[in-house]
């Protein structure tokens, strides 16, 4: 039996490639991708429209699976697992966010961050108590009972943010999420991303257009042909910027 040893990397996806048919040909989105990313350590995906980036996010968190390659997530070979074993890692360990909040409208702030939680056993007052918390970390404790069409954009994302949190993930994908918002509102988002994944340890990776959103993480990769290289990160000025 192998050593109980805790893996280093939250994520190691090795080779990943993808072939998707298309009209009587193929399109090879992915061609041999490497990629590790460590606990606290927030990489920015970037890469022109068609590059690969949506089929590589949902490929490391096993909504897709690749043509060939390997996959770690978090110690586990998410190859390996079956349907229910991956929706229950997404479930348990991964976070998510997209360009659009998803909210239920008509729900309040604290229903829509619960809904995650529906799916656990957990008590109704230990899921309202993790709600209330993740709404906290984002800066909506007030906002709580707040509808969804009441909130701005920004406190939307925010609200995206909370309920991407609300189970204490270890790794969260984020797919464009400054994609609409303003300048202020998205560095707002990319500043907090930034420090809860430093803060609580969480491996993030986020792609992205968004010049603000690859100029503050830690490691900037590039993709394109689906291929990827490292990218050159600008000097930080001293405005809070990166660490
Ligand atoms: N289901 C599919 N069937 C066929 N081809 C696909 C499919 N999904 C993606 N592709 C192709 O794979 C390539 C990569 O697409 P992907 O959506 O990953 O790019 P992207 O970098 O996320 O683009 P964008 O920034 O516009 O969202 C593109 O050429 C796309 O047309």
């Amino acid at each position: 039996m192998e050593p109980a040893v805790a893996t280093e990397a939250i994520v190691e996806a090795r080779g990943i490639t993808r072939d998707y048919p298309s009209g009587g040909g193929v399109v090879h989105a992915l061609r041999g991708i490497d990629l590790n990313i460590k606990p606290g350590e927030f990489v920015a995906l970037r890469g022109r429209s068609g590059s690969g980036k949506t089929t590589l996010l949902n490929i490391l968190i096993g909504l897709d699976s690749p043509t060939s390659g390997s996959i770690s997530i978090l110690g586990k070979d998410l190859l390996q697992m079956s349907e229910t074993e991956r929706a229950r890692l997404r479930r348990e360990s991964i976070g998510m966010m997209f360009q659009n909040a998803h909210l239920f409208p008509s729900l309040t702030a604290l229903e829509n961050v619960e809904i995650p939680l529906r799916l656990s056993r957990l008590p109704s007052a230990q899921r309202n108590k993790q709600a209330i918390e993740a709404l906290e970390k984002v800066g909506l404790g007030k906002r709580a009972k707040h509808r969804g069409m009441e909130l701005s954009g920004g406190e939307q994302q925010r609200v995206a943010l909370a309920r991407a949190l609300v189970h204490l993930p270890r790794f969260i994908v984020a797919d464009e999420p400054t994609g609409n918002l303003d300048s202020l509102t998205g560095r707002d988002i990319t500043f907090l991303l930034r420090d809860i994944a430093h803060q609580s340890n969480i491996g993030l990776l986020i792609a992205t257009h968004d010049p603000l959103v690859f100029n503050t993480a830690d490691r900037l990769v590039l993709i394109q042909d689906g291929l990827l290289t490292e990218g050159t990160l600008k000097n930080r000025d001293d405005t809070g910027w990166h660490k």
